[in-house]
């Protein structure tokens, strides 16, 4: 069979590409080596930790109030995990087989390799492509440390159907994956302990950001830097982890044990060598600022680049490679406008430069911050948090970072605003109705305002007209 378009991997990036191609009337083939559509976002990844999440808060919230009243709850696991499948059989249906055959698009279910250069063999048959996306994904990391194979362990793939509760949960690895699920399993009523190497967690986000995160979530569990897992040793069904910090080796009881220390790309049995298409010494696949690979007909998106590992990344990268694959147009992409969050409890929001970032780019950087226990819906809702707008010396928005409750949401507003070049009085301008949360925006970049009202002469003409209109 001859394809415009053969994308192999049907998650967040290939799903994308796919239906985009589909669209404008490509011939598509979607191939995918597991039964369903949807990738690691629906079935390992955001679907079912943001399902896990919501569970784990409203069980918090419930089983605070009842022991405010002498009553013990008791964690409703089965009845979380249920939810938690809910969601994503919900969410499935929009990226079922049916949906796609509906599009036009020839569905294969297998593991895909590549034959040729423009070969690819999918179940025994070979698929013929025009150009070819590589939306392949990545997988957790699973580190060669003496006696966690034989100890046991769990990933992404199995964290969100593990049949026992954990009693005390060692997440290895302080990012976006062993935050969140750290403080949703500790608010289940885990004894939680995240072991990170790094000096801090949360590590590519903004220090101020950091540090209130680390301070808040240090409040539900316990965080351990500068460590490392040197071996495992299973014990009675308890698995003793033994870890080196600062250079002092302690032990570290636990019931289970959650790998959240990366990724890695799965370009394993693809055989990109028979198609000439380059990989660096991780695996990831390399590509220019088009998503080409080192052959240009063949393109790659999503987390197997090792680029940006977010759903709405893969996602914005499947549309340029339909606008380059299908339309022959050079659209490169951009991630300067790309914003991310962590979906703790408050949520951290990521946009553009942190400080030390922007500090290091540009020799004048103006930081308005504002703490969210002074804006008044924070107040009203007892909440705190941070927000810091990072602008240059012209106003442009460098950089916009917040821990706050919702975050993820209220901030939107900015990436609208960087993404169309405006600059940062264009947030202070615009009316806030009292008193939502975004407000937090405009107290933050009202300080701009104040700042070029007081530097500028504008402060003491309208002094001498108020004294003259006297
Ligand atoms: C726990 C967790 C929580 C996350 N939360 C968020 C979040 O809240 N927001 C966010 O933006 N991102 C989140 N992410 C990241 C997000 O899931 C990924 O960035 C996104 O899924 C990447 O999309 P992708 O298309 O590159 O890969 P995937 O979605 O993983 O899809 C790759 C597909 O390729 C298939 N495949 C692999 N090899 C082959 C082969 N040889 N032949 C055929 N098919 C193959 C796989 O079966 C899979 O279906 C989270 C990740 C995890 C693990
Ligand atoms: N809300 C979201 O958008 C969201 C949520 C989860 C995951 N994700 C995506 O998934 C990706 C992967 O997340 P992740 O948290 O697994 O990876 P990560 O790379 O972000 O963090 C891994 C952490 O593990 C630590 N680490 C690595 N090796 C270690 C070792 N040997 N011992 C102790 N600590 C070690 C690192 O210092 C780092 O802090 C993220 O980059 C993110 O893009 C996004």
């Amino acid at each position: 069979m001859k394809y415009d378009l053969i994308v192999i991997g049907g998650g967040s990036g290939g799903l994308t590409a796919a239906a985009g191609a589909a669209s404008f009337g490509a011939k598509v083939a979607l191939i995918d080596r597991k039964e369903t559509f949807g990738g690691d976002c629906l079935h390992y990844g955001c679907v079912p930790s943001k399902a896990l999440i919501h569970q784990a808060n409203r069980y918090y919230t419930a089983n605070q109030e009842a022991s405010r009243q002498g009553v013990a709850l008791t964690v409703p696991f089965e009845r979380i995990k249920e939810a938690v499948q809910t969601a994503i059989e919900t969410i499935q249906h929009h990226d079922s087989d049916e949906r796609f055959q509906t599009l036009g698009v020839d569905v294969f279910h297998g593991a895909a390799e590549f034959t040729g250069r423009r070969k690819v063999k999918v179940n025994g048959q070979v698929l013929k492509g025009k150009r070819i996306v590589i939306a392949t994904g990545s997988r957790a990391l699973q580190p060669d440390i003496e006696g966690l194979k034989e100890a046991g362990f769990q990933t992404n793939e199995t964290i969100f159907t593990m049949p026992r509760f954990p009693k005390r949960l060692a997440v290895i690895g302080g990012g976006p994956i062993g935050v969140e699920m750290g403080q949703a399993f500790a608010r289940m009523g885990s004894s939680v302990t995240i072991i990170d190497r790094s000096e801090k967690i949360l590590s590519r986000e903004d220090d101020e950001i950091r540090d209130f995160m680390t301070d808040t979530l240090s409040k539900e569990l316990e965080i351990r830097s500068n460590t490392e897992v040197s071996k495992v040793v299973l014990n009675n069904g308890k698995k003793i982890l033994y870890v080196k910090r600062n250079g002092k080796e302690e032990e570290l009881e636990a019931d289970e044990i959650l790998l959240a220390m990366g990724r890695v790309p799965n370009t394993e049995g693809l055989n990109t060598d028979k198609a000439g298409v380059e990989l660096d010494e991780k695996g990831h696949i390399l590509v220019n600022g088009y998503l080409q690979t080192s052959q240009k007909h063949i393109f790659a998106i999503g987390d197997v680049t090792g680029k940006f590992l977010f759903t709405h990344s893969a996602g914005q990268e499947g549309k340029t490679v339909v606008q380059n694959a299908i339309f022959g147009v050079k659209s490169a992409i951009s991630y300067e406008n790309m914003p991310w969050n962590v979906y703790t409890k408050p949520e951290v929001f990521h946009l553009g430069m942190t400080e030390e970032e922007a500090r290091e780019k540009h020799e004048t950087v103006t930081v308005y911050r504002k703490k969210l226990d002074e804006v008044d819906r924070f107040i009203t809702e007892e909440e705190t948090g941070v927000i810091k707008l990072i602008m240059d010396k012209k106003g442009k928005i460098l950089g916009a970072h917040a821990a706050g409750e919702g975050a993820g949401d209220w901030m939107q507003t900015v990436v609208y605003a960087k993404t169309n070049g405006q600059k940062l009085r264009s947030l202070s301008g615009m009316v806030y109705p009292y008193p939502n949360k975004a407000a937090a925006i405009q107290a933050a970049a009202d300080l701009y305002w104040r700042e070029k009202l007081f530097d500028s002469g504008l402060k003491k003409v309208a002094s001498n007209y108020i004294k003259w209109f006297r």
